[in-house]
């Protein structure tokens, strides 16, 4: 274990306590100094080994990154950003500095041993997913990283090469240039630049327009790393804030309206926690990119009144949602549209077609990348459909992904699913919204404007709008077609999936409607009536992430 010189070692002792599970560094005398005591590392192992036993696993990401004192950036912002996005983040301090929302005031970088010891106790012990990287102030601090990553590989590092802060304060010298450039970059599976930075690491040229963005993505990419978002939040004379994404391949302009506010402190650093959380949950990369870009503005538009400090940049408030908490008791729910993108509806009868029980359909849908599941089981009696929802659910709570009851607002209640789906001759939006309270999901099925209003006026969350296209698998169902479908996504004030006939031939054409209100598509014979589920899913995912960008690829 390494001790800062400049640490009063004197004074401080680590001493096993009297709970097994915890060590306290209490002041004392002695001149044992900071180190463990060997019963207090048994100890600690003892307790690892219990808790090795079972249990909830979390995604977990582990910040390498610098503390900022106004816990607005750094550490502390990529703490509370991944708790928001539910993942647990343990963090490696590489230097702290004194900072407000006036500017930086002090670094004091962490000694690179000290670093290195911080990297071997989290990645020897914590079974980490992701590493994101914020501040390091030095190229030595970024050695040692790449060799505790090489000892101890986690699935993907998200690389935010933070120099310069938010107030315009050097964070990092040029120094740290070749570390990126020739050491970590090879490692990296996305690296987050912003224009400053992104030119910087280029030898300062100037990044004025898009298209020079995706030059400079191009070039950076060349550096190593397996994707590269450019963040244009800084671009000059745009009314937009236009990020550039580069896979190697495609570049993908993700817009984003510039939200005016002073409380603008730590968003990069919460974008790359944000990814780093996605990924760590198992988003792939660009969905990951795209939540997270998502919740960075939901972040600024729930912070821009706070009054937090006298100077020019506050904070966000990552942990918005927990307000929310409070405000769901009141009526506000918590449901993620986006989770509308890839919406998984079973069938019985096409499971015993295949032989596959609804269990294996399930887990197989998910697998392949659906993002949210609806048991329609038409046929089941009661005690069965509960049974199938409560193994469904299981495996539903284990990957995050919601599950939905069609039809039986009682089968919902019994397994505690996420929520119902509802169609016009069911059990009225209003009355299931009363019987299952504000925070369980209900969408309900819409052919028209008008039942559209409705749905919302009931307290619904969204809407599934269809027959789009012709479909045998529920029978007599009109088709409204895509200028139907359309007009509905143009009225509704509810968030929509497409549903109805929809297969990887024609879910393009139907997320290329791109209207904002239309989050994704509902499939059922598409997934479950095909032989493999997994190939399937992944098939149409890949075709609505290619078809639902916000605008069209840019080829350059
Ligand atoms: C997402 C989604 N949209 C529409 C429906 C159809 O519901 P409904 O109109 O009640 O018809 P049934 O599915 O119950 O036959 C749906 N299930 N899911
Ligand atoms: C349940 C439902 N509601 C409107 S169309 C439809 C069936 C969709 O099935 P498929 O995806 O196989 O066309
Ligand atoms: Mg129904």
């Amino acid at each position: 274990m390494q001790i800062d010189p400049s640490f009063d070692t004197s004074s401080f002792m680590a001493v096993a306590a009297a709970s097994p599970s915890s060590l306290i560094y209490t002041r004392s005398s002695s001149t044992s100094g900071g180190r463990i005591p060997g019963s207090a590392r048994r100890t600690t192992a003892v307790v690892m080994a219990a808790g090795n036993g079972g249990g909830r696993r979390m995604p977990h990401v582990l910040t390498v990154a610098g503390s900022d004192s106004s816990a607005g950036a750094g550490i502390q912002a990529d703490i509370k950003a991944c708790r928001a996005l539910g993942a647990y983040c343990s963090s490696v301090i590489t230097a702290v500095t004194a900072q407000n929302t006036v500017g930086v005031q002090g670094v004091h970088p962490v000694p690179e041993a000290f670093v290195a010891e911080q990297l071997r106790s989290v990645l020897s012990d914590m079974a980490v997913d992701v590493v994101k990287t914020g501040m390091l102030p030095s190229v030595g601090v970024i050695k040692v990283l790449c060799r505790s990553l090489q000892e101890f590989p986690v699935k993907a590092l998200v690389v935010d090469p933070v120099m310069v802060s938010t107030s315009g304060d050097m964070l990092a010298g040029p120094s740290t240039l070749s570390g990126y450039r020739d050491e970590l970059f090879a490692m990296a599976d996305i690296v987050t630049p912003n224009l400053k930075e992104a030119s910087a690491l280029l030898g300062g040229i100037s990044l004025r327009t898009v298209s020079d963005m995706c030059s400079a993505a191009k070039s950076i990419h060349n550096l190593g790393p397996r994707n590269v978002l450019v963040k244009g939040g800084h671009l000059p004379d745009s009314s937009e804030a236009t990020d550039v994404f580069f896979d190697g391949e495609n570049y993908h302009a993700l817009r984003g309206s510039r939200l005016n506010s002073r409380n603008t402190h730590g968003t990069g650093c919460t974008l790359a926690s944000c990814i780093a959380a996605e990924l760590a949950k198992g988003s792939p990369m660009l969905q990951a990119v795209r939540r997270a870009k998502t919740f960075v503005e939901s972040a600024l538009d729930h912070s821009k009144d706070l009054l937090i400090g006298n100077g020019p940049q506050g904070p966000l408030d990552h942990l918005f949602d927990l307000s929310s908490t409070h405000a769901r008791t009141a009526g506000a729910r918590s449901f993620d549209a986006n989770d509308l993108f890839l919406y998984a509806v079973t069938d019985s009868g096409m499971n015993s077609k295949w032989g596959r029980s609804i269990l294996d359909a399930v887990e197989a849908s998910i697998e392949g990348g659906a993002t949210i599941v609806q048991l329609r089981e038409k046929e089941a009696a009661t005690r069965d459909f509960i049974e199938a929802a409560n193994a469904c659910l299981g495996i539903c709570r284990s990957h995050g992904v919601p599950l939905l009851i069609n039809d039986r607002v009682d089968v919902a209640l019994a397994c505690d699913a996420d929520g119902v789906h509802v169609g016009q001759s069911d059990m009225p939006a209003r009355v299931a919204r009363s019987i299952l309270g504000p925070q369980k999901i209900i969408g309900v099925s819409c052919k028209t404007a008008a039942q559209a209003e409705e749905a919302w006026a009931d307290g619904a969350d969204y809407i599934g709008c269809g027959g789009v296209f012709p479909t045998t698998t529920k029978a007599n169902n009109l088709t409204v077609g895509l200028d139907g479908f359309k007009a509905v996504c143009l009225a509704s004030k509810l968030p929509v999936v497409a549903i109805g006939g929809i297969s990887s031939a024609n879910a393009g054409s139907v997320m290329e409607i791109s209207v904002p209100s239309l989050k994704g598509v509902a499939v059922v014979s598409a997934l479950f009536d095909r032989e493999c589920i997994v190939t399937e899913a992944r098939r149409l995912k890949s075709i609505l992430m290619d078809s639902s960008s916000p605008h069209p690829k840019l080829m350059v």
